[in-house]
């Protein structure tokens, strides 16, 4: 009789024949697609490309599922259980849902409503199911099963062997690449509820470090535009990160998930066509990042809208006139008074302006007995236009302005800049000195956004062919959903992906690429992580890229340590929930969930963590470790007469690689040790190490507190605890987050 391990092989065998057959189905037809003669005009060649490019990402999303392509099956109380898809007395659970030939389910879709039982089923709560099944596959083979039995029943039964929670310590035992992988096989019933927790409104998670709150956010990502496709297809979904290193830290994960159409973006990426990486000394990041930068930005668009103070002569067309001040101070109230942006108010107040300047015109030369008749008028008017001396009058009073031309100015003339901030101290006004040309900075990136909201578009033009641009594409993405639906690959591609190639403009952009390069893009859904850290301009912004409010906001208010960063939920959210008067809750709530077990620290590090967070007075909510290493945490102190610290760091790192050398580590030190210790650690390991922002795959990474956010190490060396304290007025919490970034061992090495 076969064993249960056997059977199980079986099963996932013909999972992956089928799945072969899917593959070679998609190669066939983009083999033909491609052998098609070439020809016909140009509509039916792009059409034949979108073809080919959608067999081709259906192969590639095919080929990302191979791995663990099935990991668990349930056993139901009620075989004909109609919440469950499917038939007969299991359900096997995947990364996709497949059917067989004749349309049968043979594995669901990790996000179908009916596997979330596979998560969330205990003994005392079984939603149906009477016992639980993990599969581990190395390869394409099931080499292990774990069972965990709801059913009393069952448990006499010989082929149900009970082994608690393997899956889960493999997952979390293993050792780093400095890629996340997904979580699919082994999340947890809390992180379940989370993941598929509504779509609408603001959801914070909030969890101490490692509690997986990244893990969640992404999955919850990939749940969303699984099961609302309608809404979030035409949207999109957006993922911010604190840092580039941090995106390419999670970039892996929704691709295994089976999708690619997410905008993934860092702190420094959400204005398009700047991507900053450096951010400013503390004082001057706080300042940029407080509420009160949006009123300065109002004044300075108000204060280049200005009617001059002595009457102005002017020449047009050879006819000499005195223009008075009133003259332009009555346009620019009048086009003020319509509320638009900057560059789109400043057509009302040319029209206005022009229209008082012609009737002036033709007054003067009515006065000296010109008779002028309706045509002469609008020749008049096309002479006042064109006149050079008015368009300076004009330019002067209401002058085009681009984002960052009124940033630029705003930093580099200090005598406009006093004039709008009278109640400002000279101390703070010099912490925006800037000379001209300097690269913008993280904190710039969201005051560029709010001066772009404030000023308009640059070019009226453009505003109307973006306009005729998304009409087009929106007769795209229902020609490829028609298409999507005569091919039966529904789930795996992405219509608005297939119309990207049909649009003639944007043949070779996806539909993320598009939404990450317009500013104005409403996403359907808003995913924040890390997202304590956050100013409230930066808030302000995201607010901005998702007029419904549907937000997933991760973080741990503890570990809080940027400059403009919050101190409770509450306040970080204001941004985003303007209160408005007499509506005080029109939208303005938001819901909490709290994660409490740590998966990624074992106990003796968690412990010294928060003795540590404890002694140096941060208050933060304790989690629960799942496991203990076999490693305490080393303490290391450098030698009282030695200034360098490198020498120790170095024999550390070499002491840790004794123990093991196949995983990855990271050396977090205070920003000003950040170099030299890269310097002396690249000589002691040649080729072995890396800063943070150039590569995470390296064995050993060097890297600040900020830029090790998020991110998790085999091993991780501590350098300088105290320097890290004292660094800024947040600098317990930087340590607090460099102290919990291992998954196996950390060593602290304090200077004397
Ligand atoms: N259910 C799970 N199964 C397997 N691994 C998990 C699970 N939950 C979390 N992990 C792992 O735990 C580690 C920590 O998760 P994650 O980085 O998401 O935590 P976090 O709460 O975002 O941490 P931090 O606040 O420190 O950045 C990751 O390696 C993640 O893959």
């Amino acid at each position: 009789m076969p064993s249960e391990l056997d059977r199980e092989r079986d099963y996932v065998g013909a999972l992956y024949e089928r799945l072969d057959t899917l593959k070679d189905d998609a190669r066939a037809r983009l083999a033909e697609t491609r052998r098609e003669t070439v020809g016909g005009n140009h509509q039916s060649r792009s059409e034949r490309d979108a073809y080919a490019r959608l067999y081709e990402d259906t192969l590639a999303q095919l080929g990302e599922v191979d791995d663990r392509l099935a990991f668990g099956r349930l056993e139901l109380t009620d075989p004909d259980d109609p919440s469950i898809s499917g038939s007969g007395r299991y359900r096997y659970i995947g990364r996709i849902g497949l059917r067989d030939t004749d349309h049968h389910p043979i594995l669901l879709d990790w996000r179908v409503p009916g596997a979330s039982a596979f998560y969330q089923a205990t003994a005392a709560t079984p939603m149906g199911a009477r016992a639980r099944r993990h599969l581990t596959l190395q390869g394409r083979e099931v080499t292990r099963i774990e069972d965990e039995v709801f059913d009393p029943e069952l448990l006499g039964r010989d082929d149900v062997q009970l082994q608690g929670e393997g899956a889960l310590m493999a997952a979390l035992t293993a050792q780093r690449t400095g890629r996340m992988t997904d979580i699919v096989a082994t999340i947890q019933a809390e992180q379940d509820r989370i993941i598929r927790s509504a779509l609408d409104g603001i959801l914070v998670v909030q969890g101490g470090p490692g509690t997986g709150k990244t893990a969640v956010a992404l999955h919850r990502a990939a749940f969303l535009l699984y099961s609302h496709r309608e809404r979030l297809r035409g949207s999109g979904v957006l993922v911010v990160g604190p840092s580039r290193s941090f995106l390419r830290y999670i970039e892996q994960v929704l691709p295994s998930l089976g999708e690619s159409g997410v905008v993934l973006s860092s702190l420094g990426g959400l204005y398009p066509g700047v991507e900053a990486t450096a951010d400013d000394a503390p004082a001057t990041a706080a300042l940029k990042g407080s509420g009160q930068m949006a009123d300065l930005l109002r004044r300075a668009v108000r204060s280049r809208q200005i009617a001059p103070t002595e009457p102005s002569d002017v020449e047009i067309d050879g006819e000499r006139m005195t223009v008075q001040p009133g003259l332009v101070a009555e346009a620019l109230k009048r086009a003020q008074e319509r509320g638009k942006p900057h560059n789109e108010g400043r057509v009302l107040f040319n029209r206005y302006a022009l229209a008082a300047l012609t009737r002036q015109l033709v007054d003067q030369l009515r006065g000296r007995g010109t008779t002028i008749d309706d045509a002469d008028e609008l020749v008049l008017r096309e002479d006042v236009r064109q006149s050079y001396d008015v368009r300076v009058l004009l330019n002067t009073a209401w002058i085009p302005l681009s984002p960052e031309k009124l940033l630029e100015d705003l930093y580099a003339r200090p005598n406009w800049l006093a004039s709008i901030t009278q109640r400002w101290s000279p101390e703070d006004r010099a912490l925006l000195r800037r000379a001209r040309g300097e690269a913008f900075t993280i904190s710039d990136v969201p005051l560029l956004d709010e001066a772009a909201e404030l000023l308009g578009e640059f070019d009226t033009k453009v505003d109307a062919e973006r306009r005729a641009l998304k009409q087009q594409q929106k007769r795209d993405i229902e020609n490829a959903e028609r298409a999507i639906e005569n091919m039966q690959v529904e789930g795996l591609v992405d219509a608005r992906d297939i119309a990207g190639n049909f649009a003639e403009r944007a043949v070779s952009l996806t539909s993320a690429e598009r939404a990450a390069d317009d500013r104005t893009w409403a996403y359907g859904h808003v995913v924040v992580d890390e997202a304590q850290e956050l100013s409230p301009m930066q808030w302000r912004l995201l607010a901005r890229r998702c007029p419904l409010r549907s937000f997933t906001v991760v973080g741990d208010i503890a570990q809080a340590s940027s400059p403009a960063s919050a101190t409770s939920w509450d306040r970080a959210l204001q941004g985003l929930l303007p209160r408005r008067r007499g509506a005080a809750q029109a939208g303005g709530s938001w819901r909490l969930e709290e994660l409490t077990v740590n998966y990624r620290t074992p106990s003796q590090i968690v412990e010294y963590a928060e003795a540590t967070a404890r002694s140096t007075g941060l208050e933060i909510t304790p989690s629960r470790s799942v496991r203990a290493s076999e490693w305490a945490v080393r303490e290391v102190s450098v030698p009282g007469r030695v200034q360098d610290p490198a020498p120790t760091v170095v024999s550390a790192v070499e002491a840790d690689c004794a123990v093991d050398s196949g995983g990855t580590l990271a050396v977090i030190a205070p920003e000003p040790l950040v170099t030299s210790l890269l310097a002396a650690l690249s000589a002691a390991f040649p080729g072995l190490v890396a800063d943070g922002s150039s590569s995470l795959t390296r064995p050993i990474s060097v890297l600040s507190p900020a830029t090790s956010k998020g991110l998790e190490f085999d091993s991780v060396v501590v350098v300088d605890p105290a320097g890290i304290v004292a660094r800024s007025s947040r600098g317990n919490a930087s340590l607090y987050v460099a102290e919990t970034r291992p998954t196996q061992r950390l060593t602290v090495v304090s200077l004397a």
